[in-house]
C-alpha cells in the first residue's frame, strides 16, 4: 500500500479571526475528496477557534512549536499537553525561524520532539542547511547533524515523527529547490532513518521551501517526497487546495 502523503500549511504569524474563518471554511469545503492527509499549523491562540472551525472535517489540527518541558514556571510557553486538549494532532519544531531567531539549537529540538511524541502529538521536525552551507558543499554534513540529533534523544519511536527539510535560501524567497536537489536529500534522510528503524519506509519525509500551487506537482514526484510543510501559500485557500489536489494524484 502506498503512504499518504501529508500537506502541512504552516501560517507562521500571520492570520486573524475574521481570515482565519474564510480560509478555513473554504479548505474545509474544497477538500471533501482529498486524497492525503492535510493539516494546518496555527498561531497559538487561534488553536480554539480552528479546532471548532474543522469540526467533523479531516483538515487536521497543527501547532507551531512546543515546548520541551511537561509544565511549570516556564513563562511563555504551551506544553504538549495544552495543545492536545485542542485537538492539536502535529506540532512543528525546529523551524528554522525558531533556530535562527530564538537560538534553539539540536539537543533542544530533539526534546520538543520527545515531549510532543510523549502526548501522541507527531512533531514535524524541520531541518535544512543555510544558503552558505550549501555553497560551502556542507548540505550533507549539516542536516545528517540534524537528524541524528533527533534520532539519538527518539530512537525507539523515530518512526513516529514527520521530517520536513526545509532549505533555509528557499523559505519565502521565491526560490524552490529543484525536484533533484530535493530528492538527492530525501533519499539521505531516508537512509538515515533506516539506519536507526527498519520502518523508515512509514516517515513522511515533507520538503518545505517556495512550495507552491505551480511546483508541487513535480516536487511531491519524487520518490522520497512524502508531502510538504507550506508557508506562504498556505493562506491562500487556492493555492493550498491545489497542492492538496497534487498530493492526492
Ligand atoms: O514552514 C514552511 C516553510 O518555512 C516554507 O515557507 P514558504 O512556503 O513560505 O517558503
Amino acid at each position: 500500500m502506498t503512504k499518504r502523503k501529508l500537506i502541512a500549511g504552516n501560517w507562521k504569524m500571520n492570520g486573524n479571526l475574521e481570515a482565519n474563518d474564510a480560509l478555513v471554511r473554504a479548505l474545509v469545503a474544497g477538500m471533501k475528496d482529498a486524497g492525503c492527509d492535510v493539516a494546518v499549523c496555527v498561531p497559538a491562540p487561534y488553536l480554539a477557534q480552528v479546532q471548532m472551525l474543522r469540526h467533523g472535517a479531516k483538515l487536521e489540527l497543527g501547532a507551531q512549536d512546543v515546548s520541551q518541558h511537561a509544565s511549570g514556571a516556564y513563562t511563555g510557553e504551551v506544553s504538549a499537553a495544552m495543545l492536545r486538549e485542542f485537538g492539536v494532532r502535529y506540532a512543528i519544531v525546529g523551524h528554522s525561524e525558531r533556530r535562527q531567531y530564538h537560538g534553539e539549537t539540536d539537543a533542544l529540538v530533539a526534546e520538543k520532539a520527545k515531549a510532543a511524541l510523549a502526548l501522541g502529538i507527531t512533531p514535524i521536525v524541520c531541518i535544512g542547511e543555510t544558503l552558505a552551507e550549501r555553497e560551502a558543499g556542507r548540505t550533507e554534513e549539516v542536516v545528517k547533524r540534524q537528524m541524528a540529533a533527533v534520532i539519538h534523544v527518539n530512537g525507539h519511536c523515530i518512526s513516529e515523527i514527520v521530517v520536513a527539510y526545509e532549505p533555509v535560501w528557499a523559505i519565502g524567497t521565491g526560490r524552490t529547490a529543484t525536484p533533484e536537489q530535493a530528492q538527492q536529500v530525501h533519499a539521505l534522510l531516508r537512509k538515515q532513518l533506516a539506519a536507526a528503524t527498519p520502518q523508515a519506509e512509514r516517515v513522511n519525509i515533507l520538503y518545505g521551501g517556495s512550495m507552491n500551487a505551480a511546483n508541487a506537482a513535480s516536487l511531491l514526484a519524487q520518490p522520497d517526497i512524502d508531502g510538504g510543510l507550506i508557508g506562504g501559500a498556505s493562506l491562500k485557500s487556492a493555492d493550498f487546495l491545489q497542492i492538496i489536489a497534487a498530493a492526492s494524484a
